[in-house]
């Protein structure tokens, strides 16, 4: 390529896509910077995915330790130091952030630790003020947390503090029903503290089987989060003992000393110059693409959270990997298939799901044949916990071909991945009956639904 620009491609954004993007880009032969205003690993390495599975696995030994007893284990004097699981979790964090930075510099990429804006065409000028020019643009800068205008909503954290907090709050207000509620709400309460999820519609986890998302429920409040539905915030009050008075709509005043918004990600547009080439963004802020990720100036290009299609890093990553591919590799230009991406709730227990729902499935299709299998898996049986997993199949009355798993249960995700794959392959009701089980685990229901 000419070398009129400083760089072949400037990605703004060191997070999921970006990251990938770049170093693959790199490996075609491009020259390749990219700016990254926080920290290199973005959302998913520093304050999403990684560090709150961590969070998941630590709240779980709760359950864990209580179920042992049933095993024939004693355990005596058991405690919890959050202090000691928040640290180890953050340098680990740390770790994954310099093998990451290590990924990019040993293919080449220059990596500037500083804000990026877009100032003139193919022009990018990065807070110290340094200029640059790229022959192509990406934007990968990812989305944050949406606060709701309210009265004292300054007062409230997000899931960006909630890694760092100095003590687990003894009552936590989390707002929202989607996955970070969820997620949060059984990672609080199974570090003790009182949970108490208000949201502002009567549902939680929209977009999930209505049947999975229902026995979350059931199982949460079992275990003792508290929902309130069709309440949003009127105001929140810090007081002098530096608890919080919250008054939500149809409840009365309530105190708590945490409260944490979870009600949605916004995309990360503010700052970046898009107005002075024109780029083109929807009404909730995200930059507009086509299938290709491309947007409507010619060099520039975005992908990920920041185009907001669908806000997971295995999604993120493809659409880097697709992108740098198509703009600097040897290949046709190729799209990333958007359809039946599997997903997980890291709840307690988690949820995980592939393809269409039961209602979904109904409203589309002609005929459908649902499958489940409700069952108390046998670790449950043996510790006393009253937990019932439920595993749903939806298939195409018609054509026998499988269109949706639902699963609600241990492990649900570990055992969705592999299943997603059949899904995703078109495979047939028949297909997995003709699997034979592997016995005794709790996948086998997947083979001998009935
Ligand atoms: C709490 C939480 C848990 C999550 N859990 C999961 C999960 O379990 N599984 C899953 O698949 N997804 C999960 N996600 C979603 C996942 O993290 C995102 O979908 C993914 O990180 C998106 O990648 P991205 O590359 O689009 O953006 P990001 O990873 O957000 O990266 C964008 C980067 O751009 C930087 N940046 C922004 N503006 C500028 C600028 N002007 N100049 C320089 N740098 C800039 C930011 O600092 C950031 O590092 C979770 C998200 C959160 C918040
Ligand atoms: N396990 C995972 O894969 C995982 C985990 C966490 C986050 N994520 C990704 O991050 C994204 C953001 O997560 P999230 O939980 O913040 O969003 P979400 O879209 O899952 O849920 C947002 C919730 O906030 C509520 N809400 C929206 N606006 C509101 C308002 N003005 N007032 C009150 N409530 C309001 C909605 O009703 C909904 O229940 C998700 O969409 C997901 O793609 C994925």
């Amino acid at each position: 390529m000419a070398d009129q620009y400083d760089y072949d491609l400037f990605t703004i954004g060191a997070g999921s896509g970006g990251v990938r993007a770049s170093r693959v880009a790199a490996a075609h032969g491009a020259r390749v910077a990219v700016a990254e205003e926080y920290r290199v690993g973005g959302t998913c390495v520093i304050r999403g995915c990684v560090p709150k599975k961590m969070l998941v696995y630590g709240a779980h030994f709760a359950e864990d330790l209580e179920d042992a007893k049933a095993f024939g284990w004693t355990i005596e004097g058991k405690s919890f130091d959050w202090a000691a699981l928040r640290d180890a979790v953050q340098n680990d964090v740390t770790r994954l952030e310099g093998l990451y930075g290590e990924t990019l510099s040993n293919h080449d990429v220059t990596v500037l630790n500083e804000h990026a804006r877009i100032t003139g065409d193919h022009q990018i000028t990065l807070a110290s003020g340094k200029i640059v020019t790229a022959r192509y643009i990406l934007i990968a800068t990812g989305a944050r947390p949406f606060i709701p205008d309210f009265r004292g909503n300054e007062h409230v954290i997000t899931s960006n503090e909630a890694f760092h907090l100095d003590a687990i709050p003894r009552r936590i207000l989390i707002a929202g029903g989607g996955y970070i509620a969820n997620e949060f709400a059984g990672i609080f309460n199974e570090f003790g503290s009182k949970v108490t999820l208000a949201n502002r519609s009567d549902t939680i986890l929209r977009g999930y089987d209505e049947s999975v998302r229902d026995r979350l429920l059931q199982i949460s409040l079992t275990k003792g989060i508290e929902y309130c539905f069709m309440a949003e915030f009127e105001y929140v009050e810090k007081q002098d003992d530096g608890s919080l008075r919250v008054k939500l709509t149809g409840q009365d005043e309530r105190i708590f000393d945490v409260v944490m918004v979870a009600t949605g990600r916004v995309p990360n547009i503010e700052g970046l110059g898009l107005e002075t080439i024109g780029v083109e963004c929807g009404k909730r802020g995200e930059i507009v693409v086509d299938t290709f990720s491309r947007t409507n100036v010619d060099y520039v290009y975005a992908l990920g959270d920041v185009t907001d299609r669908v806000q997971l890093t295995p999604v993120a990553i493809r659409e880097g990997q697709a992108f740098a591919d198509s703009v600097f590799g040897e290949v046709e230009p190729y799209a990333v298939d958007h359809s039946c991406v599997p997903s997980a709730v890291f709840s307690h227990p988690p949820i995980a799901a592939v393809g269409m729902t039961e209602g979904e499935a109904r409203n589309t299709l002609g005929s459908v044949k649902v499958y489940q299998a409700d069952f108390r898996p046998m670790k449950n049986v043996v510790a006393g916990r009253n937990e019932r997993s439920l595993y749903k199949m939806i298939v195409d009355a018609a054509t026998d071909r499988i269109v949706g798993i639902h699963m609600i249960g241990p492990e649900a995700p570990e055992i969705m991945q592999a299943a997603a794959v059949a899904v995703k392959a078109g495979l047939t009701k028949a297909d997995f009956d003709a699997t034979v089980a592997i016995h005794p685990t709790m996948a086998e229901e997947l083979v001998l639904f009935k």
